[in-house]
């Protein structure tokens, strides 16, 4: 037994070395970058929340660690939001579960002591702006990247909670427009109703997600995150206290044949566009 162990340790090693990890933490002085990682889109699937959520957590952990700044290894996209491949003709434990960890990733972010920047270079859609909305800041690129909750394009209903955000975020009147009509918008737009704070050329993404970040860390500790806390805590809470039923609306919601219909349409369209790209 005690001879099998360096065998085991190795092969866990090598495998540990070969498997591209969904999240990169790059720690520099008092912050991190944490980049997703997940080609080629970023989609959120349930292994990729998962591990935002504990990179999240591992840096609030850090006592050296006061801030982060989210970004993406592909600088060309953001995040395509939830992985539609989770939805589309699920196994209900595994939707399930899925449904939690995204809940769970939400909550985190939204409310994590940490100081939260998003350095946003591409495409921004549903949950990838709903990521984007739990940071403090957002810096994005100007020039073609998108970012909005869209799900009404695709025949889905965004959830209560990032209806909040996006409301705590701009407002309750540019939310009805955005996620009635399923808008996403440029970076230029997206200063005028509030959604990003910054709108900069993409070489300058970092170093002024890096400037906003030490903005918020020049204040006081204590005062930031009591304060941080004071704004988002009714919010989450108002999920907290209905995670089971929000949970269960999704999964009866995501399994109808209606729903299912409109997510086997716009994977299809997907697809098309791919392949459409792929052969110029
Ligand atoms: C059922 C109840 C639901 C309750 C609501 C829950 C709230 C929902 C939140 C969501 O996030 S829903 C997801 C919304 N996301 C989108 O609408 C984005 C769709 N994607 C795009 O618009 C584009 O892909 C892009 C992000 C702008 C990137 O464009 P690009 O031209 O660079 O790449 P593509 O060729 O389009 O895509 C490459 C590859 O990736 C696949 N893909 C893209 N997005 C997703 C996704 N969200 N989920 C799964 N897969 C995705 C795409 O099909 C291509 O695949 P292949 O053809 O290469 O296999």
């Amino acid at each position: 037994m005690l001879r099998c162990l360096p065998t085991f340790r190795a092969r866990a090693a090598r495998a540990m070395s070969t498997t591209p990890s969904l999240v990169q933490i790059e720690k520099k002085d008092n912050y991190a970058i944490v980049r997703l990682s997940r080609a080629p889109v970023n989609s959120l699937n349930m292994e990729l929340l998962q591990a935002i959520d504990e990179a999240v957590q591992s840096l609030e952990q850090d006592k050296n660690i006061k801030g982060m700044i989210l970004s993406s290894t592909n600088p060309k996209i953001f995040s395509a939001g939830l992985d539609i491949t989770e939805m589309y003709q699920p196994k209900t434990k595994r939707l399930r579960e899925f449904w939690r960890a995204f809940q769970n990733t939400y909550l985190r972010l939204y409310t994590t002591p940490l100081a939260t920047v998003a350095a946003i270079e591409g495409h921004s859609p549903a949950g990838g702006c709903l990521l984007a909305m739990c940071c403090d800041s957002r810096v994005m690129s100007l020039g073609g990247p998108l970012i909005g909750l869209n799900e009404t394009k695709l025949g889905i209903v965004a959830p209560f909670w990032m209806r909040d955000v996006m409301v705590n975020t701009i407002g309750h009147r540019e939310t009805e427009k955005m996620l009635g009509l399923g808008l996403q918008v440029n970076a230029l737009r997206g200063k005028e109703i509030g959604l990003i704070d910054e709108a900069v050329p993409v070489e300058q993404v970092h170093s002024v997600a890096e400037k906003l970040l030490l903005e918020w860390l020049s204040i006081p500790s204590s005062a930031r995150k009591l304060t941080k806390a004071m704004m988002r805590d009714e919010t989450a809470q108002k999920l907290r206290s209905r995670l089971d039923e929000d949970r269960s609306n999704f999964v009866d919601f995501c399994e109808t044949d209606k729903v299912q219909s409109a997510l086997a349409g716009y994977l299809a369209a997907l697809k098309k566009k791919a392949e459409a790209k792929a052969a110029k």
